[in-house]
């Protein structure tokens, strides 16, 4: 019954789909309905295929299949996010390369939403997605609530960014940074996320654990607080419900103060209530260790939750938002220092009385580096949100590095960390393929953080300063053009760090494919503890 409920809604969608793309006002929609269609009919077929299929979930075990879906989907997204990363680099160092024959497909402006995007939403949502999914079934010892909505997640979550990716492509965005897609986009995003949410609260709900671990209070806040942010940053109403087109209904400065309480939010919900969700289950479990201070973990919960979501305006200074505002903003972000780093030395100070596994772990030492930038970008946003220092560090490059040592130190290193721990588990591997290509990894990603993060703080306070130089006069001594050629090496630099980033992300892929495919299995003893735990 069930299942013919869901042949039909699929037949619907593929037709509608197929009679918008015959209406289709521009390309983008085009091509996003064709991917509905497509999308719409594969799903069907398979259904189909399957429909006197007897399944046989057996309710006493966890649901996995999902997560290793999206485990292959983190790493896989997370190559292509870097190695647009590096191109956006080397063309920011030599404009020639954006070739006549890319213009208006794969220009820079079209290539750096794709980046941030991929390396957000796709890299840094699919493990999410995928490590909440773990964590929250282990720690509540249930399988995860709704049959099979966790599948519609995961592959709706792969048509979201196939929808967000291909749009950027071809030129369709509402020029909001980290929220480009249009709104059709934008409304199969909300459907997904609420399922999600469905998912993961489910699961919570029928556990059987009396406590709620801390690592899924802070995966909950994550999805609660993104599902408001976007509702919020993208009522827009269409233009047409054939185009991708679409004004908002926020205008002026109650459009950028909306935009940037999403922008920052993002930063603070996606990229570190979810990571750190990810940090307090992962870490404890590879250094085998309990959270050093779980009353810690509690505090500095709730006072991260309830600072940032006032921080926002630190990206507005000295703008047409009121002055108020903006202290508002400065102020609560230098606050937010302190919860940052209680999660910090919470994660540091689990590995008490296992510091030795720093010099034996490669995996250890992954996740520690994690934490230690973790510290460093939160040590430095509340430093850049005062105003004094932001009239120097905005708009120059400063503000670059400091996003990447956040990204690539903080989002990336830990998620290789889990990644590291988590495919032995789900494949029921013995172990690693090798330990040292996690050395090698480690080294080059570490080096390339360091060379990335070291070039943008030297140009961006060179900029700064070289954009406020006056001779004697009062004149500005340098035009803007001097400044761009005066960062040329320091791009070339940055571009370098960013390939040996990648080349240490794609040791990893070769290095789990391995571990799946030819380490050996788990010894059931052992499976068992697994199941456990
Ligand atoms: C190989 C690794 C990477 C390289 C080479 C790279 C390179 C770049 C470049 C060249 C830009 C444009 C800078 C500009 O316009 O001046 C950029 C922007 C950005 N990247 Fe990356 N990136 C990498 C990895 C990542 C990762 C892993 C993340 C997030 C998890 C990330 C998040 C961002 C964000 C948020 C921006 C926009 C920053 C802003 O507007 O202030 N990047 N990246
Ligand atoms: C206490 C924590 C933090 C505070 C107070 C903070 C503050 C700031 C400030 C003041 C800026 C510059 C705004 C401007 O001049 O335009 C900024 C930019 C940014 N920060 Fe942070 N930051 C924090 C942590 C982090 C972390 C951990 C990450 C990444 C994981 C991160 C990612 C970003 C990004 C992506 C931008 C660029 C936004 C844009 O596109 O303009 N921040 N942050
Ligand atoms: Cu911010």
């Amino acid at each position: 019954m069930w299942d013919y409920a869901k042949l039909i809604v699929l037949a619907a969608v593929t037709v509608v789909a197929a009679y918008a793309a015959s209406q289709a006002r521009d390309l983008a929609y085009l091509v996003h309905m064709i991917i509905i269609m497509g999308a719409g009919a594969g799903f069907f077929i398979w259904q189909i295929r399957r429909m006197d299929e007897t399944t046989t979930h057996n309710q006493g075990e966890y649901l996995d299949g999902v997560i290793r879906y999206g485990v292959i989907a983190t790493a896989g997204w997370g190559v292509v996010g870097f190695l647009v990363g590096v191109i956006i680099a080397f063309q920011l160092a030599f404009p020639n390369l954006n070739y006549e024959l890319q213009q208006g497909l794969a220009n820079f402006g079209r290539l750096r939403p794709l980046h941030t995007s991929a390396v957000i939403f796709a890299f840094g949502g699919n493990a999410l997605i995928a490590s909440s999914f773990y964590v929250v079934q282990r720690t509540s010892a249930a399988r995860l609530f709704g049959g099979n909505l966790a599948w519609f997640v995961f592959w709706g979550y792969q048509v979201f960014i196939l929808l967000a990716a291909t749009g950027y492509v071809l030129g369709s965005t509402q020029s909001q940074e980290y929220a480009e897609p249009e709104w059709l986009a934008d409304l199969w995003l909300t459907i997904v996320w609420v399922a999600y949410l469905v998912v993961f609260m489910g699961t919570l709900i029928k556990r059987r654990e009396p406590h709620i671990y801390v690592a899924n209070w802070f995966y909950l806040s994550f999805i609660i607080t993104v599902a408001m942010l976007h509702v919020v940053n993208n009522l827009q109403i269409p233009v047409s419900i054939w185009g991708s087109t679409s004004i908002p209904v926020w205008s002026g400065v109650q459009s950028a103060m909306v935009q940037w309480w999403y922008g920052h939010n993002a930063v603070g919900f996606f990229l570190t209530a979810g990571f750190l969700g990810m940090m307090y289950y992962f870490i404890p479990k590879q250094v085998e260790r309990p959270v050093y201070s779980y009353k810690l973990s509690i505090i500095h919960f709730w006072a991260l939750i309830f600072l940032y979501i006032w921080a926002g305006p630190h990206h507005l200074h000295y703008t047409a938002l009121p002055d108020w505002a903006q202290t508002l903003g400065m102020t609560f972000s230098i606050m937010l220092w302190m919860p940052s780093w209680g999660g910090m030395i919470n994660g540091l100070m689990t590995l008490s009385g296992a510091w030795d596994k720093l010099r034996t772990d490669p995996v250890v030492r992954m996740m520690v580096v994690a934490v230690g930038f973790y510290g460093m970008a939160t040590f430095e946003g509340p430093m850049m949100s005062i105003r004094a220092v932001n009239s120097l560090s905005h708009y120059t490059d400063w503000t670059i590095g400091h996003v990447h040592s956040g990204a690539l130190g903080w989002n990336g290193m830990i998620t290789f960390g889990m990644l590291y721990y988590i495919v032995p588990k789900l494949w029921k591997r013995e172990r690693l393929y090798s330990l040292s290509l996690v050395s090698w990894h480690f080294w080059l990603a570490t080096i390339g953080i360091v060379l990335y993060a070291a070039s943008m703080w030297v140009t961006g306070i060179m900029e700064g300063l070289m954009w406020r130089q006056v001779d004697a006069q009062g004149f500005l001594v340098n035009s803007f053009a001097d400044t761009v050629a005066a960062k040329f090496p320091m791009n070339v630099v940055r571009g370098i760090g960013g390939l040996m980033f990648l080349s240490g992300a794609l040791i990893m892929c070769y290095n789990l494919w391995k571990t799946v495919t030819s380490v050996g299995e788990a010894k059931p003893a052992a499976a068992a503890t697994v199941a456990a735990e």
